[in-house]
């Protein structure tokens, strides 16, 4: 593959503004028949989202995707996301008590808006086959299927019915896939989303390697419809890692889901775990975040975030790391 870059690579071309103010411009996208006030969902992780998030996320119109690790607790959650009058998205795994869960919520009729299969290597038999028991069982709900790096396996999860693919294997930051493994799309994760975004006819969602606000608009001008993000969504008041203090600072704990405080164990650990430093509220956070997008969309001559999509870009530098240190 030639032009390989990642986000600090990049700068986008600015294009004649059409607005008189950035207030003016529309941050907003449509998903599964949903409209969110941000193409940004915060990954579906334990340090990142808890049912407390999840309900702050839905009441204020942000998208959200609740994360897998309390299976047991999933059918309450879709119970009281619905009795709240919000829409339910939960995550599942592949295994085989994932297949029994689908057809409990079925036989239930309990419906989530939104599934997220959500696997380190999501071009897999494995996922396929949940993808089609999912839209079997519960044809209505919008399944996001992942995680994968190349078109082959956005077209091949698109075939088998999955209503959006995320795309990211290894570049976040607490990930150490790509040095335990030597795979992945860390380093190229930019590259990477155009290379699948020309094969996708479905929407993709970016996930991974977001390390400022404006490497949103540069997801979205590089084909992604949403934007997954963990490590700038740490810290927060309202994050569920734990807080603690050192040398007089507050911090919170980041960790990743392959790694061994999500797992309890040393097998097939893919993830560390960082302290990031306390950063106040989530909701501060999400309308700076809405701002700078809207300064990006007036920057890229539009009003809307389809804008962004045709701008022109450069390459300004190459470097693999996307400014993490590798361990
Ligand atoms: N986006 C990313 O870059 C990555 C994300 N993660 C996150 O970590 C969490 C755990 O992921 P994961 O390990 O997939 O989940 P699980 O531990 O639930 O594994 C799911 C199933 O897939 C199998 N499996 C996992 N990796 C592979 C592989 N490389 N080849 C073949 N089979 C595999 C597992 O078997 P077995 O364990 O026996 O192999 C298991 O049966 C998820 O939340 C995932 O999103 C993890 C790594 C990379
Ligand atoms: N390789 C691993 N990737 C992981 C792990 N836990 C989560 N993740 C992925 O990272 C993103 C978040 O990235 P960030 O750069 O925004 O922090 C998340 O959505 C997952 O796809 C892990 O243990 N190993």
């Amino acid at each position: 593959m030639d032009n390989v870059f990642d986000y600090e690579d990049i700068q986008l071309i600015p294009a004649k503004c059409i607005v008189n103010s950035r207030s003016e411009c529309d941050t907003s996208v449509t998903l599964g028949g949903h409209t969110f006030k941000l193409p940004v969902v915060p990954a579906n992780m334990q340090t990142i989202i808890d049912e407390k998030v999840a309900i702050q996320l839905a009441e204020n119109g942000y998208f959200y995707i609740m994360h897998r690790f309390n299976p047991e607790q999933r059918a309450d959650f879709i119970k009281d996301m619905h009795a709240r009058g919000l829409i339910a998205s939960i995550s599942v795994g592949v295994k085989s008590e994932e297949y029994d869960f689908i057809e409990t919520l079925e036989k239930d009729g309990l419906t989530p808006e939104f599934i997220t299969i959500d696997i380190a290597h999501g071009h897999s038999n494995a996922v396929i086959n949940m993808i089609q028991h999912i839209k079997k069982h519960l044809p209505q709900s919008f399944v996001i299927a992942g995680n994968v790096g190349t078109p082959e396996a956005v077209r091949e999860l698109e075939n088998a019915g999955a209503d959006a693919t995320k795309v990211g294997i290894g570049p976040g930051k607490v990930c150490i896939t790509k040095i335990k493994t030597g795979f992945g799309t860390g380093g190229w994760q930019l590259a990477a989303l155009r290379w699948c975004s020309k094969a996708a006819t479905k929407p993709i969602i970016a996930d991974g390697g977001i390390r400022t606000h404006g490497d949103i608009a540069k997801s979205v001008r590089f084909g992604a419809s949403m934007v997954m993000i963990g490590s700038l969504f740490a810290g927060h008041e309202e994050s569920p890692g734990e807080t603690i203090e050192i040398n007089g600072k507050l911090y919170k704990e980041y960790f990743g889901s392959a790694s061994e405080f999500q797992k309890g164990e040393r097998k097939n650990v893919e993830g560390k775990k960082l302290h990031v430093e306390h950063k106040g509220h989530l909701k501060d956070t999400l309308i700076e975040m809405e701002q700078d997008l809207q300064s990006s969309i007036s920057y890229a001559g539009g009003t809307k975030l389809d804008a962004i999509r045709n701008v022109d870009y450069v390459i300004v530098k190459n470097s693999i790391f996307n400014g993490d240190k590798t361990y």
